[in-house]
C-alpha cells in the first residue's frame, strides 16, 4: 500500500492527463499498457501480429486502443462488439474482412482480461461465452478479489457462488456507519487514480474521492510544532538513508560463508544510522585534534617569539653600545657596527615573523572553535523525528522494518500508479456493496476443507447462520477460487485435500502477513485544522513510533482516524478498547489542549490480527522472501492427468506487481475469472501462429 503522501517516490508510469488529441495513449496506459507497443502478455496471445508485418501490428493497436477509448468514455454500459465495429468502420472504412476478424479477437481478449466490461455496468447482450454448459465455481471470500471474479464468472455465464466467512461482504473493506459518522476500518486510501482499475469503479460507483492534503503539521509529544524547516532536514536525511540502504540491496553479497544471509531493512537502516553517528563523532573528535594540534603548534610558536624577542633585545642593547663607540676611522669597528645593525634587523625580522604566524594561527584557531561540526548525528529530537517518518514507512508496508526484505520490499515500486493520493469521503464499503448486486452470496459460511480431484471440488463449511445450532454444509462444483488473505492461509485453518504442494505452502510461510490498527473517534465539533486532512504525531521513544502516530480527519462528521503501525500495531491487540481511547485521547488532549477535545460520541478501535477472518492487515516481503512468491500463491493447482486446474487462487497477497492494495485485489480477481473461463470455455481469442 502507498504512502500518506507526506513523502512521495517518484512516479515512474506514464501520467495520465488527457493531454493527447484522441485519448488514445491515455486509454491505453489507463489500462497499465503502452499505446504504440504489445504486451508480453499480447505478444504471446497474437504471435502472427507480434511476428507479422508493421503494418498488422499497427492495425492490433489501433483496434485495441480504441476499444479502450470507447470503454473508458462510458464505462457504465457494456461495450458490445456491434458499437465497436461501427466505431472502426467510421474510422477506417477500408478495412478488410481480416481486420474486421481481428477487431472481433481483440475485443473477445479485451473483455476476457478484464480490461473491458468489468464492475458495475448495465448489460446489453447474454454471455459473450462458448454454447457449451456452464459449470460451478465456488469463490471463497467476499472481499474485493472475490467478488469481482464472481461478477466476472457470472457475466461470462458461470454458475458461482460466493461462501463467506463473515456477516458482511467486503472483506478488509469495511466502513463503520453510525448515526452519521463514517470510518474506514480497513482500506481507505486510493493510491493515485492513473492506470488504476479503481477510477472505473469509481465512475460506476460514485465513490466520492477526495485528494489528500500533501500538508501535515508535525505536532511534539507536547503542543509544540515541529518547525517546517526542521521537519525538511529530517526527512531529507531519511530519504538519504532509504537511497543508501537501496544501493545497498544491490551491492550486499548476502552469500555468507556459502550460507544465504538476507538482510532486513530494518538492520541495514540502524546499521547506516550508527556509522553515521560514529562518523559524526569522528569527526568532531578530529576537530577537537586539529584545535589542540594547532594550540600545542601556538605554544611552540610563542616559545620560539620569546626567544626571538631575548635575542632581538640582546642585539638591540649590542648595537646600541656599539653605537656609543666613539667613531675613530677604524675600519674594524665599523664593520662591528654593521654586523651587529644586520644581526639586529634579521632578529627584528625573525620576531615580526613569528608574530604574523601566532596572529594567523590565533585566527585559525577562533575559526574553528566557532565553527566546531556537529558533535551528534541526530539530537533527541530530531531522532524522534526520524522514527516518525520510520513509523509512517512501516506503516505503508504494516511491518516493523526489522521484518523487511532489504532486498525486495519495495520490488512493486515501478508500478505505482500516477496522480495524487485520494480517500473515499463517503465510505469504501460503497465498493463491495455496489458489486454484490445479483450475485449469489452466502454469508456466515467458514469454509474448512476443501478436497480437489479430477471430478471437480468439494468444500466443506460451517453455516454459522444460527450460532445456537452451527452445522456443516458441503458444496459442490467444478472448480473453486480461494481468495482468504495470507493470514488466514498461514494458520492453516482450511485443509486442503490433497495437502498443497511444499512450493506453494513454502511460499505461505515465507512471505509476510503485516498488521497496522486503527483507533476511531468521533465527536460532535471539530477542534484541530480543518484545513488539513492529516496531522502527525512524534512519539518520544523508538519503540513506540508508531503508536497513535497519524491522524486522519477527512469526512464531514468530525471523525479522527488514528494510526497505530509497526510494533505498536500487535501492542494494541491485547489492550482494552478503553485504555486504547483513553491514551487518544492524552495524545490529542496534549496537542490541543485539556478545553479543547470533548469526549467522543463513539469510538472504535481495530484489531485485525485477532480477526479471523483476516489474522492481519496485508502481505509484504518478508526478509528471505521475493516478488517470486506472489507469483507462486497465484499459481492454480492442478491434479495429475486432469485437462483443467480445479483450485485457483486470486487476493492481494496473490498479485506481484500490486500486492497489499485494493486494486491489486482487484486485479488479481479479474485474472483468475480470466484464467478460469479459459480452462473450461476456451481460448477463444488465439490466433493460431501462421
Ligand atoms: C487496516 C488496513 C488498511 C488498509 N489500507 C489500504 C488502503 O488505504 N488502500 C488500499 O488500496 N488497500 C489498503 N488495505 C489493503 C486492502 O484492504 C486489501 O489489500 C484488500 O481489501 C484485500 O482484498 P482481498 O479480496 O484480497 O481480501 P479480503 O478483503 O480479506 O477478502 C477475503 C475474504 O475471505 C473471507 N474469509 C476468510 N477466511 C474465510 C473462511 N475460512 N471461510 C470463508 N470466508 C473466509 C474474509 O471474511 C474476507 O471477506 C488496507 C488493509 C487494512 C487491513
Amino acid at each position: 500500500m502507498g504512502d500518506d503522501g507526506r513523502h512521495h517516490h517518484e512516479f515512474r508510469a506514464r501520467r495520465v492527463d488527457g493531454t493527447n488529441p484522441d485519448g488514445l495513449e491515455d486509454a491505453a496506459a489507463q489500462s497499465r499498457l503502452t499505446h504504440d507497443r504489445m504486451s508480453a502478455e499480447e505478444s504471446r496471445l497474437f504471435p502472427d501480429i507480434c511476428k507479422g508485418d508493421i503494418k498488422r501490428h499497427k492495425t492490433f493497436l489501433i483496434i485495441r486502443n480504441n476499444i479502450l477509448r470507447m470503454w473508458f468514455d462510458e464505462p457504465r454500459v457494456q461495450l458490445v462488439l456491434e458499437k465497436v465495429m461501427e466505431k472502426l468502420n467510421q474510422i477506417e472504412p477500408r478495412y478488410a474482412a481480416e481486420e474486421r476478424v481481428l477487431a472481433g479477437k481483440v475485443f473477445l481478449y479485451l473483455e476476457r482480461y478484464g480490461y473491458i466490461n468489468f464492475g458495475v455496468f448495465k448489460r446489453i447482450t447474454a454471455p459473450l461465452g462458448s454454447k457449451k454448459e456452464q459449470p460451478r465455481v465456488i469463490i471463497i471470500g467476499a472481499g474485493i478479489a472475490g467478488i469481482i471474479a464472481a461478477r466476472q464468472l457470472q457475466y461470462f455465464g458461470f454458475d458461482t457462488i460466493v461462501l463467506e466467512g463473515r456477516s458482511r461482504v467486503g472483506g478488509r473493506i469495511a466502513t463503520f456507519r453510525k448515526n452519521g459518522f463514517i470510518a474506514d476500518l480497513g482500506a481507505m486510501v486510493v493510491t493515485g487514480l492513473g492506470g488504476n482499475p479503481v477510477s472505473v469503479l469509481q465512475t460506476q460507483t460514485n465513490l466520492d474521492l477526495v485528494p489528500v492534503k500533501h500538508k501535515c503539521p508535525m505536532y511534539e509529544c507536547s503542543q509544540n510544532v515541529v518547525p517546517k524547516a526542521k521537519d525538511e532536514v529530517v526527512e531529507r536525511e531519511f530519504n538519504r538513508l532509504l537511497e543508501a540502504c537501496s544501493y545497498l540491496a544491490q551491492t550486499l553479497d548476502e552469500d555468507i560463508n556459502g550460507k544465504k544471509q538476507p538482510y532486513s531493512l530494518g538492520d541495514i537502516l540502524e546499521q547506516l544510522i550508527r556509522a553515521q553517528e560514529k562518523a559524526v563523532r569522528e569527526k568532531y573528535l578530529q576537530h577537537l585534534r586539529e584545535i589542540t594540534k594547532m594550540k600545542e603548534s601556538l605554544q611552540a610558536m610563542l616559545t620560539s617569539m620569546c626567544e626571538a624577542r631575548n635575542k632581538y633585545v640582546a642585539l638591540e642593547k649590542e648595537y646600541t653600545d656599539v653605537l656609543h663607540v666613539p667613531d675613530n676611522g677604524n675600519i674594524l669597528e665599523e664593520f662591528v657596527k654593521r654586523d651587529v645593525a644586520n644581526n639586529l634587523a634579521v632578529a627584528k625580522g625573525e620576531y615580526e615573523r613569528l608574530e604574523e604566524q601566532a596572529k594567523q594561527l590565533r585566527e585559525q584557531i577562533r575559526l574553528a572553535e566557532e565553527n566546531p561540526p556537529p558533535r551528534l548525528y541526530l539530537s533527541v529530537a530530531d531522532r524522534r523525528i526520524l522514527d516518525w517518518h520510520i513509523a509512517n514507512l512501516e506503516f505503508a508496508n504494516a511491518a516493523p522494518l526489522n521484518c523487511l526484505s532489504l532486498k525486495y520490499w519495495d520490488q512493486d515500486d515501478e508500478y505505482e500508479f500516477t496522480g495524487c493520493h485520494l480517500t473515499v469521503r463517503n465510505g469504501y464499503s460503497i465498493l463491495p456493496l455496489a458489486l454484490c448486486e445479483n450475485q449469489n452470496i452466502k454469508l456466515k459460511r467458514i469454509v474448512k476443507k476443501i478436497s480437489y480431484n479430477k471430478t471437480g471440488v468439494e468444500v466443506v463449511v460451517t453455516n454459522t447462520e444460527d450460532p445456537k445450532n452451527e452445522v456443516p454444509e458441503t458444496y459442490r462444483a467444478a472448480a473453486v477460487l480461494v481468495t482468504v488473505p495470507l493470514g488466514v492461509l498461514k494458520e492453516n485453518v482450511i485443509q486442503f485435500d490433497p495437502p498443497l504442494l511444499e512450493e506453494k505452502q513454502s511460499a505461505i510461510d515465507r512471505l509476510g502477513f503485516g498488521n497496522l490498527n486503527k483507533v476511531v473517534l468521533c465527536f460532535d465539533k471539530v477542534f484541530w485544522d480543518s484545513n488539513h486532512t492529516l496531522f502527525a504525531h512524534v512519539n518520544a521513544s523508538t519503540s513506540s513510533r508508531g503508536e497513535l502516530f497519524l491522524f486522519w480527519c477527512f469526512t464531514k462528521p468530525p471523525v479522527l482516524i488514528a494510526l497505530v503501525a509497526g510494533d505498536a500495531a500487535n501492542v494494541v491487540e491485547c489492550a482494552t478498547d478503553d485504555v486504547i481511547i483513553g491514551r487518544t485521547l492524552v495524545v490529542l488532549r496534549n496537542i490541543f489542549g485539556s478545553a479543547a477535545v470533548p469526549s467522543p460520541k463513539e469510538s472504535l478501535v481495530t484489531r485485525w490480527k485477532s480477526d479471523p477472518f483476516a489474522r492481519g492487515s496485508y502481505s509484504y516481503v518478508a526478509v528471505g522472501a521475493s516478488g517470486d512468491d506472489y507469483d507462486i500463491l497465484s499459481r492454480p493447482v492442478e491434479c495429475p492427468g486432469d485437462r483443467v486446474p480445479r483450485l485457483y487462487f486470486a487476493g492481494e497477497h496473490t498479485n506481484r506487481n500490486y500486492p497489499a492494495t485494493v486494486h491489486g485485489a482487484l486485479l488479481s480477481g479479474l485474472r483468475e475469472a480470466r484464467r478460469i473461463a479459459d480452462a473450461f470455455l476456451g481460448s477463444i481469442y488465439e490466433v493460431s501462429a501462421p
